[in-house]
């Protein structure tokens, strides 16, 4: 169904000799040296572009809020997206930073939102509570899915060159905590966290809740639209529909915290060489995200204890992808008439 070239490894490696005749001592500009190589693999350009990159975030409501897993809140999902809109967020500041291009898009707040300025493309007034009955139908995960990848698509039309895919959606994190169970098999005491700001005994019944749905729906790992339509969410299908897009079409994906790379996981059940064009950008202090980066087999760019999502943790780390890709334009040994070395 969805068609994800391979890595252009040819290019690679005459990227990494490129970057052995540049003005410095060989392997000394670190990890930027293998990012370079990673983007020109991705892209299949020896001076690969980052410019301009794109923000796409998808807002969705879960059902399992009922449950008292959030320190916010259902409500805080929708006052968001007209946070987003009116450019107040977190996401908003650092898309401006780094000159991005930023959409907003509805998949499933439970409200109505008023105003425009957002992409509404709603699924579903939130997913149902999967304590319950399942998230949400096959069909709506698909939908969700294929509403992610339109965005993605339609955004790359317009010209991004790297995506950043970010969400807001109060109990996210119990609706990431409990897929990522589901995908690694894991116990739920080493992923849940405490999300918006939980207390330590709140963290305890997050955990009884994600147990009480596992038991209850038995997911499996290898049916990506099964573990969506069983535990959800909204946001999470359309994130992981989003990278597939970029994957298609050799766009770099920089990867944000926790949710974002839980979303991650699902697209490589929907398409494994996803992963391939995928970058991590940070790690968040969400437990879990570590776990999430560990199977995704992706070392972060920066830690900086940020745990807030809307894609904010990649936006920041965005300007590391930009230091790589402008390393490649340093005179060689040989246009600089410096001197190599011998050993
Ligand atoms: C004002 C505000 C802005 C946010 N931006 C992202 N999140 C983050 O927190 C939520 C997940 O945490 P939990 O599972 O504990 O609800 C998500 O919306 C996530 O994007 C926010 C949360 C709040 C309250
Ligand atoms: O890392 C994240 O994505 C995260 C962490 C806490 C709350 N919301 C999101």
């Amino acid at each position: 169904m969805y068609n994800i070239p391979a890595l252009n490894k040819q290019i690679g490696n005459e990227v990494s000799s490129y970057i052995d005749q540049l003005t410095k001592p060989a392997g000394s500009l670190g990890r930027l040296e293998q990012l370079a190589i990673a983007l020109a693999e991705m892209t299949e350009a020896h001076f690969p572009v980052v410019t301009p990159p794109g923000v796409l975030v998808f807002a969705a409501d879960h059902g399992v809020t009922k449950e008292g897993v959030s320190a916010f809140p259902q409500e805080v999902t929708a006052q968001m997206v007209l946070n987003f809109v009116n450019g107040g967020a977190a996401i908003n500041v650092f898309s401006e930073q780094i000159g991005a291009s930023f959409a907003v898009i509805d998949v499933g707040v439970a409200t109505d939102i008023p105003g425009e300025g957002f992409v509404q493309k709603k699924v579903k007034y939130g997913t149902n509570n999967f304590c319950e009955q399942e998230a949400m139908t096959r069909d709506e995960a698909n939908q969700a899915v294929t509403a992610g990848y339109e965005q993605a698509k339609a955004m790359i039309q317009q010209g991004i060159r790297c995506l950043i895919v970010g969400e807001m959606g109060i109990g996210n994190t119990t609706t990431a905590s409990a897929l990522l169970a589901a995908i690694s098999n894991k116990s739920v005491e080493l992923l849940v966290g405490k999300g918006t700001g939980i207390a330590e005994e709140t963290v305890l019944h997050k955990r009884t809740v994600i147990e009480r749905a596992l038991a209850l729906h038995q997911p499996d790992a290898s049916d990506p639209i099964g573990l969506l339509s069983k535990i959800g969410g909204l946001e999470i299908a359309a994130m992981a529909g989003a990278m597939i897009a970029a994957a298609e079409v050799r766009v770099p994906i920089l990867l944000d915290g926790f949710i974002c790379t839980v979303a991650a996981l699902v697209a490589e059940r929907l398409h494994p060489r996803v992963v391939d064009y995928m970058i991590a950008g940070h790690r968040s202090q969400e437990p879990g995200h570590r776990v999430a980066l560990e199977l995704l087999g992706k070392e972060p760019l920066i830690d900086l204890k940020m745990r807030l999502g809307e894609g904010s943790g990649a936006a920041v780390a965005f300007p590391i992808l930009q230091s790589a890709v402008t390393m490649l334009k340093m005179a060689t040994f040989a246009s600089a008439q410096v001197s190599q070395g011998g050993e």
